[in-house]
């Protein structure tokens, strides 16, 4: 499944242990799953998994976690990072000790339920209990669930510290703390919670932070919390996955809606992701994706837990076509089949382009990303390219004949189903009678009418315009560069089925019931991330500036 693995290499970092690898070739260096030190009743859930071969950030940490280091691991997303830490974890807990041994940190609720859900499915020849605490789900039915003594609870930070305060959570004979997508847990919003959640936590904890993105300002934060911590970090050539082709597209603000639809016409995704800036852009544009006849639903933080989860069931399990969220949805969501990622509006940091569009092209397969860019926010882009090392190339807003080729495409694909199911014997006399009236090809036309979407643009659908991201001090805005559009010609249109896989990890999501006790503002599901420190007490590199932080809103 993975069929291409970038060289290894650590970073060297002050105040963190590097390893220095001898080069031999690729191939010969990762391990397999069987040379990495794991029991019998671990590798058969790793083979049940449908797991060959480990990925290389696989390999390279968990000899070093089950050896009981401090690791920092930086890998693509989509790359198995969750197993990379559940896999050691399940193997160094006592199933006969009845204290919470591993405790996993995760930034949203979805992301909770997913890990518990993996790390579950991985250990359940071991017997690992493994739990899931979140806020928005009914506080008494965690409660419950505690009594019967997990050994591994996965949690986001609001409600894990709900539960420690209640004690119905204990973390001092915690063996291993997992912050993942550390560097998200790190940043401000969250910090003050982690901080109180480790303090919770015996000093001598073997302490793990993962993420396919990793600032130094961050880094320095998390390495305060560890001992002699090891960073490995799986380099690639970029840092967003290799499999994603990455396309931009200037847009006018209020033209963005149309060329959406259009481009959607034209590319015709199996499964897609439309990231927007705020709630209420979110809710503006999954209803007009409705209105002009495509199936589409929104998520952010102000729905309810159980809507929220349904939601994401439903695009799962391919009930959905297209998913609108807030950034809620941008990081960790492994969600097979989704072919494409459209960010209707361009993030304000470039770390979450890059877990935004790592919701496609994850565990080798293909994906797609178009990032609509107004001429204001072009210096973003080029923030996000120099992050990423890579260049995304330009795409022409499509003309409405190709948008119209794109929906004829997509009828043609339903007549040939059409046909394979046919039952030629039931309508023998009909087709007779029609072909004696009209030719074979006007008979197909009329077919293919039928089955063609009609011009979306012909319903009008009105977007409360956003402001534009703040120009940046000293960029040229949309005045640098060469402007305009450049020409792009792929128009990124996938043929095939892109895989939709039908297993379905959202198993974790039986808690809908909202209520519960819920303590001051924690777990709240907006985090206004405003202010600039950080416990480095080094300003942050100039792209995270606190002006732009104060404008976006991000959700939990
Ligand atoms: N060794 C493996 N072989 C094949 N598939 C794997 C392997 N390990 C994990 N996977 C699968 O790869 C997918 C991505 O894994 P995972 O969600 O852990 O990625 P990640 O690195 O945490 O990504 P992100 O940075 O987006 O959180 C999952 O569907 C997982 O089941
Ligand atoms: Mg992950």
């Amino acid at each position: 499944m993975f069929s291409k693995w970038y060289k290894w290499d650590s970073v060297p970092e002050e105040r963190i242990f590097f390893i220095l690898i001898p080069w031999i070739s690729q191939e010969e260096f990762y391990l397999k799953f069987t040379e990495l030190g794991l029991d019998e009743d671990i590798l058969k859930a790793v083979k049940d998994s449908g797991y060959e071969e480990a990925t290389p950030i696989q390999s390279e940490t968990i000899p070093s976690t089950l050896a009981g280091k401090d690791i920092i691991g930086q890998a693509q997303t989509g790359t198995g990072k969750t197993a990379a830490f559940g896999l050691p974890i399940l193997q160094n807990i006592d199933v006969n000790n009845p204290n919470i041994q591993a405790i996993i940190v995760s930034p949203t609720r979805e992301l909770a339920a997913q890990t518990q859900s993996e790390i579950f499915r991985l250990g359940k020849y071991k017997k690992a209990k493994v739990q899931v605490v979140y806020g928005g789900a009914d506080i008494r039915r965690q409660i419950n669930s505690l009594k019967s003594h997990p050994q591994i609870v996965v949690g986001t930070p609001g409600r894990l510290l709900d539960h420690i305060g209640r004690k119905t959570i204990r973390l001092d004979h915690v063996k291993t703390l997992v912050l993942d997508e550390a560097d998200d847990m790190l940043d401000m919003g969250f910090l003050p919670d982690i901080e109180k959640i480790i303090e919770q936590t015996p000093s001598d904890r073997q302490t793990l932070l993962f993420s396919a993105t990793m600032p130094a300002p961050i880094k320095k934060v998390g390495v305060k919390f560890m001992t002699d911590p090891h960073q490995i970090t799986v380099k690639s050539k970029e840092l967003t996955a290799d499999s994603v082709e990455q396309y931009y597209i200037r847009s006018k603000e209020f033209e963005k809606f149309d060329v959406l639809t259009r481009i959607i016409d034209v590319q015709n995704p199996e499964l897609s992701l439309v990231f927007g800036r705020t709630k209420r852009r979110v809710d503006e544009v999954a209803k007009g994706l409705t209105l002009r006849g495509y199936n589409a639903a929104g998520i952010h933080g102000d729905l309810t837990q159980q809507r929220r989860m349904s939601i994401l069931k439903q695009f799962r399990d391919g009930e959905l076509d297209i998913l609108v969220a807030t950034d809620v949805a941008a990081r960790g969501l492994d969600i097979s089949g989704v072919t494409h990622v459209y960010n209707y509006d361009i993030p304000q940091d470039p770390e979450s382009y890059v877990h935004r569009i790592g919701r496609t092209g994850r565990a080798g397969a293909k994906g797609v990303s178009v990032t609509f860019v107004t001429n204001w926010e072009m210096d973003y882009l080029r923030d996000v390219e120099q992050l990423t090392k890579k260049r995304m190339l330009p795409l022409k807003p499509p003309t409405e004949e190709e948008a119209f080729a794109g929906r004829a495409a997509e009828a043609e694909e339903k007549v040939q189903a059409l046909v394979k199911k046919t039952k030629v014997e039931t309508f023998s006399d009909q087709a007779d009678r029609l072909l004696e009236q009209y030719d074979a090809k006007t008979l197909v036309a009329a077919l293919l009418s039928e089955e063609t979407k009609s011009d979306a643009s012909e319903t009008k659908v009105k977007i409360t315009p956003e402001r534009p991201l703040p120009r940046k001090k000293g960029g040229k805005g949309g005045y640098r560069g060469n402007g305009g559009h450049r020409g792009g010609n792929g128009n990124g249109r996938r043929n095939g089925n892109g895989g939709r896989g039908g297993h379905s990890k959202w198993r974790g999501d039986k808690d809908k019931d909202r209520g519960g006790y819920n303590r001051g503002n924690r777990d709240r599901n907006d985090r206004n991330r405003g202010g600039n420190g950080n416990r480095s007490g080094k300003p942050q590199s100039g792209n995270r500036s606190s002006s732009k932080r104060n404008f976006v809103i991000k959700e939990h």
